[in-house]
């Protein structure tokens, strides 16, 4: 009986790839929840907006890298109901950038998130606004994970709690030397609800992923980088006489991924994401699709054009 029931869960999720597979862009990067799992993003937005405080800032620059700022300095950049909104919103702005290449995430005054702000979550904290509001940060942290653009999340100070979770939600992790990633949820009797705890078993594995959340381990660089949810350690310019400001550092880092024309990189990613989403034979699809938007393009043919005076 068990095994009929998985074999039907197994048959729904392949056929929910497949579907998903063919469903427009836009609705396949935020397929997660809609109106058939009871989501009502409206009334949802509703609620959230009444919490208050920071913003999620976001900078465009010309090199096709952005910037994205958790801003609430004064609450260590915890997560008001108004900055899940402006999340949501500043995701749609980079889905509609032709010509972005690249991201990073990080944390105003020199720290990254403290997760949910604790007022809101002392006011939501009924189970149908708690999931309600799970619902409406998987669907943007998804969203921003599959961007088509090469992601970062620079650590400084402390990212706890859904601040954890956030980092997860981006291609890479580079941490400050000194700065902690912790998914301290348990503290909270909670566990991950952004998805973190999903995202982090693709990340470390379940091993990593049980001891991370079970014990509410403080991640330092180097057991981030040992265990493989790290991907580089910067020297914070205060501390290293001479080292460059963390942002410029993580560009620097960021940006030998990101050279070249914005829509080969963006099919980089692209590529990429659905050998990591979808079935082998899914995948093996969506790659020639998006191999045939790059066949004979700009990028293509100005190659083509350059190697043949190398004779
Ligand atoms: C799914 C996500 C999940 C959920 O929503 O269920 C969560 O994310 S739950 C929240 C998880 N986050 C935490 O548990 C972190 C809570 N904060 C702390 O542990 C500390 O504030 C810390 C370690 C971040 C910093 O400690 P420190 O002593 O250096 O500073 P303060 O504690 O005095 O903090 C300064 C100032 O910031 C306010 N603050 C910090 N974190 C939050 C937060 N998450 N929500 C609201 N406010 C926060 C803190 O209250 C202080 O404000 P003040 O007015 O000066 O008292």
């Amino acid at each position: 009986m068990v095994l009929c029931a998985l074999r039907q869960q197994v048959l729904r999720c392949s056929s929910h790839c497949r579907t998903w597979a063919r469903l427009p862009q836009r609705q396949r990067s935020g397929c997660v929840y809609s109106s058939i799992h009871g989501f009502n993003q409206d009334e949802i937005k509703e609620k959230l907006q009444a919490f208050h405080g920071g913003s999620i800032d976001l900078l465009k620059q010309d090199s096709g890298i952005a910037v994205l700022t958790i801003n609430n300095p004064s609450r260590m950049n915890a997560f008001s109901g108004s900055m899940m909104i402006d999340l949501e919103e500043r995701v749609s702005q980079l889905e509609n950038w032709p010509e972005g290449k690249g991201l990073i995430v990080q944390g105003a005054a020199e720290t990254f998130c403290s997760g949910s702000d604790l007022n809101a979550v002392r006011a939501i904290s009924n189970q149908q606004d708690g999931m309600k509001m799970c619902m409406f940060m998987q669907n943007a942290l998804t969203r921003l994970l599959r961007l088509p653009l090469i992601s970062v999340a620079l650590v400084e100070g402390r990212a706890l709690g859904g601040g954890a979770e956030l980092t997860t939600a981006c291609d890479f992790r580079l941490m400050e030397a000194g700065s902690v990633i912790q998914f301290d949820h348990k503290h909270m009797g909670l566990v991950p609800g952004w998805g973190g705890a999903a995202r982090l078993v693709h990340l470390v594995g379940s091993q990593n992923a049980l001891k991370l959340l079970g014990g509410a381990v403080k991640v330092d660089p180097e057991l981030g980088v040992n265990i493989g949810l790290v991907d580089g350690v910067l020297e914070g310019h205060q501390k290293t006489e001479g080292a460059a400001p963390l942002l410029q550092q993580a560009e620097n880092w960021l940006s030998r991924y990101t050279k070249g024309p914005a829509p080969v990189i963006q099919a980089v990613k692209k590529v990429v994401l659905s050998g990591r989403e979808l079935p082998l034979s899914e995948a093996l699809r969506t790659e020639k699709d998006i191999f045939g938007t790059v066949w004979g393009a700009p990028a293509n043919l100005e190659a083509l054009a350059s190697k043949s005076k190398h004779k």
